[in-house]
């Protein structure tokens, strides 16, 4: 919470008239019953009419005051929670954006949107209900005993020794719902990954008739949640009965008491009236109290879960990325370079040694699940290399992810487009990109025909993650994004599988004329033929290395990869 509190600290003026204005509404609050014990002992009861008309004036005034003071610090009050959760919005998006591919993977991606939206809004809620409720109510509790006390002390003696009690049974509360808020928190976690992973996978659930299957899963993902919310609501619902009992038995206790005092002239019916309002209103105090800390435990379980990512190291600190000037020639050696997946035992990538030259092709080719990927996505600083060295220029990357990844696209497996025109995405590889730049990237990614015969050409609207494309143009439409950047390497992840074999040739030799160096991850040797260098890759290990007819001399797996695709090729063309 403390680092939730640095934030409200930028909101230190609103906070603090807020705050002013609600104790302004509290001490109206306080001495309303006090006047009207005035009104009905010294106005009614001695029938004294102008003592009853001046102070319920007083009281009105007092009441438009609190009125006008509520409005205004309810005004205030949104403005600094609304200030800390867009700051704390900020800062996560900008924690994450530093986040390493490790750590996004300890973090998972529902859990980082529920900590960006549920949890964050938690905290806004709570700080506007502290602000304007959370502290009255106490306030209310403390000051109106004291008020009570000093009205007529023997009546308020049982609220002195009720009031403790409650209390403590507030703590116990508090200390319950922590660890349940905690667990509702993550249970939502969990609601909002089967969702996302419904929407974003709502075409193949369709098309694999599993709609029903997908209900219950996400029906019973939901349903944990509502146990868990049920078992912390649960608590809410005992309290207030419990408050009901006590606070009402204390006010049979004061009318008895209240009856034997007044009978003995020890009190004055105003008196008692005033005592039994504070009572009443302590009541209602103590069940805004035990509200408050429902959505306190609740807010603590979300504070920590953001004080969590805020609090975790920038591994790739943005300042310092944005900072680096300068160019890379290409060169590309990996010296023994081993590679674990943090969640995994098993080496991904395993004593690799490579040497490539600035402006050399280099095709890899692999079963799957043999390291392409993992090999490929080392190159722009993705993943650090668990052993081993990478160089960049003969040089070791050291501090330098910004200038690398500045001079290096990464056409990834799985495209990834933005919502927004064709023109923006293309242009989203390189933001000083001129018309002509964008053009050419698409011809050169063989997707400017397609482009032109929409209605509106670059201008049209790619629909979210580029649903109004197919698979083929939307990956040339990424490797028009890569290849805008004018890299010193580029990177291509699988990224021409979808394309025709012609078109495939025309994008493969635009990318061959292109002064820098390229890496790219095939499954059909067709694809890499003409490059300098092939690597195959087995179980994480190089079991081959050499142009096509070195490979084919030498080495067997490549022969039997060659000639079985070859085949393929000859049946599937007759
Ligand atoms: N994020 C990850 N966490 C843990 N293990 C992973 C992760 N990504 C890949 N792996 C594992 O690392 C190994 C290499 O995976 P990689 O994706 O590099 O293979 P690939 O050759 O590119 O496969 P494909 O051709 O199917 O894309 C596999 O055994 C895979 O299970």
């Amino acid at each position: 919470m403390s680092q939730i509190l640095k934030y409200v600290g930028t909101y230190k003026k609103a906070t603090i008239i807020a705050l002013a204005l609600m104790v302004t509404e509290l001490i109206v609050e306080l001495v309303q019953p006090m006047i009207m014990a005035t009104i009905i002992d010294e106005g009614i009861a001695k029938r004294e009419f102008d003592t009853v008309m001046i102070w319920s004036g007083v009281l009105l005034g007092l009441t438009v005051v609190a009125f006008v003071a509520g409005i205004v610090s309810s005004f205030y009050a949104s403005e600094s929670s609304q200030g800390v959760s867009h700051d704390l919005r900020r800062d996560l998006f900008r924690r994450v954006q530093s986040f390493s591919a490790l750590q996004m993977q300890r973090f998972s991606t529902p859990s980082l949107i529920t900590r960006m939206t549920a949890d964050i809004t938690q905290i806004q809620g709570l700080l506007f209900m502290f602000m304007r409720i959370g502290l009255r109510a106490p306030l209310f509790i403390l000051f109106g005993l004291v008020a009570a006390l000093s009205i007529h002390a023997k009546l308020a003696l049982i609220l002195v020794l009720v009031i403790p009690v409650l209390v403590v049974v507030m703590y116990w509360i508090m200390t319950q719902g922590l660890t349940l808020f905690s667990s509702v928190q993550t249970k939502l976690d969990d609601v909002n990954r089967a969702f996302r992973e419904n929407l974003l996978g709502i075409r193949l659930v369709k098309a694999y008739h599993r709609i029903n299957h997908e209900k219950e899963r996400f029906f019973k993902v939901n349903q944990v949640l509502v146990e868990f919310n049920k078992k912390a609501l649960w608590l809410m619902e005992v309290t207030m009965p419990i408050l009901m009992l006590v606070i009402n038995g204390s006010i049979v206790v004061i009318l008895w008491y209240g009856y034997k005092e007044t009978a003995q002239g020890g009190a004055q019916p105003g008196q008692i009236v005033a005592i039994l309002n504070y009572a009443t209103r302590m009541l209602a105090s103590f069940g805004v109290f035990s509200f408050i800390i429902m959505n306190l435990s609740r807010g603590r379980a979300s504070s920590a879960r953001i004080t969590e990512v805020l609090q975790e190291k920038e591994e790739e600190p943005i300042t310092e990325l944005n900072q680096l000037k300068g160019s890379i020639k290409g060169d590309i050696q990996l010296q023994h370079v081993s590679f674990t997946y943090p969640n995994s035992v098993e080496k991904a990538l395993d004593n690799i040694s490579l040497d490539i030259k600035a402006w050399e092709k280099v095709g890899v080719l692999g079963e799957t699940g043999s390291g392409k990927s993992t090999l490929l996505q080392l190159i722009p600083l993705l993943y650090p290399v668990t052993a081993g060295r990478l160089l960049i220029d003969g040089k070791s990357v050291g501090e330098k992810q910004g200038l690398i990844r500045d001079h290096v696209s990464l056409v990834p497996q799985e495209v990834q487009l933005f919502s927004g025109t064709i023109k923006e995405n293309i242009a989203w590889g390189n933001k000083h990109a001129t018309m002509e730049e964008i053009v050419q990237a698409a011809k050169d990614a063989n997707i400017h025909d397609f482009i032109n015969q929409l209605e509106e050409g670059y201008e049209t609207k790619i629909g979210q993650r580029g649903v109004n494309l197919s698979g083929g143009q939307k990956q040339r439409v990424s490797i028009a994004r890569a290849l805008i950047k004018n890299p010193s390497i580029l990177l291509l992840d699988d990224s021409t599988s979808a394309l025709d074999a012609k078109t495939e040739r025309k994008v493969l030799q635009a990318i061959k004329d292109r002064k820098c160096t390229t890496v790219i991850v095939a499954q059909k040797v067709s694809s890499v033929i003409d490059a300098d260098q092939i690597v195959i890759l087995q179980h994480g290990k190089v079991v081959g290395i050499g142009s096509h007819a070195d490979l084919l001399a030498d080495n067997t797996m490549y022969r039997q990869i060659y000639q079985s695709q070859m085949n393929e090729d000859v049946i599937s063309h007759g």
